[in-house]
C-alpha cells in the first residue's frame, strides 16, 4: 500500500500540479491520466524517488521495512533513453539481473534462462544478439518489458509505455501488464489514450492544475464526454461530475 498525503510535485520548489492526498493499494492497476504538462512524469519520478517531493508524504506499508521503498522496476518514457549506448537486446534485459548478479558479476545459468523466456514472451528471442541502436521503437518497448519482466518486482511504474508503439507491440504488452495484475504486482502507468484506459485499467487518477481526481476507472471518466478519444485535452473534462479535488 503507498499513502499519498498532500504531496506537491514540481522542481526548485515549484509546483507543477495541485497537491495530491490519496492511496495505491497493492495488487491495484492504475492509470494516471491528463493533459500535457499536467505533471504525471513528475509524479511517477517522485513515486519512484528519482525527484524529490516538494511538501507532503509518500509512505510505503507493507514492505518489511517500515516505510522503505519496495523494490520497484521504473520504466521512462522512451524519449529519455539513449538509443545509441552499444549494447545487445540481451545485454539489455541481462541488466535487470542485476540486483541478483551485481554489477560486475555474470549472469548465473538461470538468469541466463530467465533472460530468454523474457524475450520469448515478448517476442523477441530471434533479435536478442541485434544492438539496441537497431531496433525500431515498438522492438525497444519490448525489449525493455522483458527487462521489466525479469526484474520480478512487485512495484512497476510505466510512463507512457505505449507513445508512437504500433498496435500489435501494444496488445501483445497490455497482456504482460494484465498477467502482471494477476499475479498481484502493483502496476502504475502514465497514458494518454482513453479508450484504453477504460478498457484496461480499474483505478484512475487525473491530473491537472485546477484539480486531481482519483477513483475507480467509471468514477473518474465520467468526467469525459469523449470516452472514445485517443488523447486528453484540458478542455475535454466536464466540471459538473466533480468528485473530490
Ligand atoms: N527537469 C525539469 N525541470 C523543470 N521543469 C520541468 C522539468 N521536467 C518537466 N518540467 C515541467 O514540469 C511540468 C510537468 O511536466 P511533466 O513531464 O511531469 O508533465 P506530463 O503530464 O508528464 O506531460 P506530458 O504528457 O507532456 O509528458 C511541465 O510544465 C514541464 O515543463
Amino acid at each position: 500500500m503507498i499513502n499519498i498525503s498532500k504531496l506537491e510535485v514540481g522542481y526548485e520548489r515549484r509546483p507543477v500540479a495541485m497537491p495530491l492526498s490519496g492511496r495505491i493499494v497493492a495488487g491495484s492497476l492504475t492509470a494516471v491520466i491528463g493533459a500535457n504538462g499536467a505533471g504525471k512524469s513528475t509524479f511517477l519520478k517522485t513515486l519512484a524517488g528519482l525527484q524529490p517531493a516538494i511538501s507532503g508524504s509518500i509512505e510505503f506499508s507493507g514492505s518489511s521495512s517500515k516505510n522503505k521503498r519496495p523494490q520497484l522496476a521504473y520504466l521512462p518514457q522512451q524519449a529519455e533513453l539513449d538509443r545509441q549506448f552499444p549494447i545487445s537486446v540481451f545485454d539489455l534485459v541481462a541488466m535487470g539481473c542485476w540486483p541478483q548478479s551485481g554489477l560486475f558479476g555474470g549472469i548465473s545459468r538461470e538468469s541466463e534462462r530467465q533472460v530468454l523466456d523474457a524475450l520469448q514472451t515478448v517476442g523477441m528471442s530471434e533479435m536478442r544478439n541485434f544492438a539496441v541502436g537497431e531496433l525500431s521503437g515498438g522492438q525497444l518497448q519490448r525489449t525493455l518489458f522483458a527487462r521489466l519482466l525479469i526484474q520480478q518486482a512487485p512495484l512497476i511504474m510505466l510512463d507512457e509505455p505505449f507513445t508512437g508503439i504500433d498496435s500489435q507491440t501494444t496488445e501483445l504488452l497490455l497482456k504482460v501488464i494484465r498477467q502482471w495484475h494477476e499475479q498481484g504486482k502493483t502496476v502504475i502507468a502514465v497514458l494518454h489514450d482513453i479508450a484504453m484506459v477504460a478498457r484496461h485499467f480499474p483505478q484512475v487518477l487525473f491530473l491537472s492544475q485546477q484539480q486531481n481526481i482519483w477513483g475507480t476507472a467509471d468514477e473518474v471518466l465520467c468526467h469525459f464526454p469523449h470516452r472514445d478519444h485517443a488523447c486528453i485535452l484540458a478542455d475535454e473534462f466536464s466540471e459538473q461530475r466533480r468528485v473530490i479535488s
